[in-house]
């Protein structure tokens, strides 16, 4: 099933509270970079951007950036994508976090993530606002897995539901979780 953000855009205090619980959490922890998946990443990653005072590093499709570009290829669910980011837009040693709507198969994290570090930015976390339900596996998400093992975080990832906390205060809200990971 196509998941869409756009219904949650359209009610201005279930996004204002979107981009709210990602400032709480990310406020604080010296992130510099917000880097933001074309396209839907540009929706989200700019007000987490500005309220954290990090600056905000656009993550393009293929020949969409006019300078010069370092390129992540990577596997979609039916066919091959890539990536780009400005060379000179994250300098070494950096702290990143990444944004985009949604994880399904974790492929286009992967590759954020590959690009930062290949700019030699540490990536702290990624943030989406969707986590596809039906790629759970026993309990943990493939895509959560596929990001555990591609960034080696050491202890224990702690993964959170904006769908639970945002029902506990407001009542139901359909289809949206944010799925993050922890250092
Ligand atoms: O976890 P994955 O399996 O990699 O899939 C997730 C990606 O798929 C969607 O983008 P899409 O590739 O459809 O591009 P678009 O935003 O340009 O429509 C979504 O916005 C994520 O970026
Ligand atoms: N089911 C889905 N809905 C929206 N975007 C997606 N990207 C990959 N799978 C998707």
């Amino acid at each position: 099933m196509f998941q869409d953000i756009t219904t949650l855009l359209l009610d201005p205090k279930a996004f204002k509270d979107t981009i709210d619980l990602f400032i709480e959490r990310f406020k604080g922890k010296n992130i510099s970079v917000v880097a933001g998946i074309e396209a839907r990443g540009f929706i989200f990653g700019p007000p987490i951007a500005l309220a954290i005072g990090a600056k905000f590093v656009p993550l393009r499709k293929p020949r969409k950036l006019p300078g010069e570009v370092i390129s992540e290829k990577y596997v979609l669910e039916y066919g091959t994508d890539c990536l780009e980011m400005h060379v000179g837009a994250v300098e070494p040693d950096e702290r990143a976090l990444v944004v985009d709507d949604l994880i399904a198969t974790g492929g286009t994290l992967c590759a954020a993530m590959n690009l930062l570090e290949r700019a030699g930015a540490e990536v702290v976390e990624c943030a989406c606002v969707i986590e596809l339900p039906d790629l759970k596996l026993l309990g943990l998400s493939i895509s959560r897995c596929m990001i555990w093992l591609f960034i080696e975080v050491i202890g224990p990832i702690l993964y959170l539901s904006h769908y639970q906390w945002y029902q506990s205060q407001h009542g139901p809200m359909e289809g949206t979780v944010a799925v993050w990971l922890e250092e």
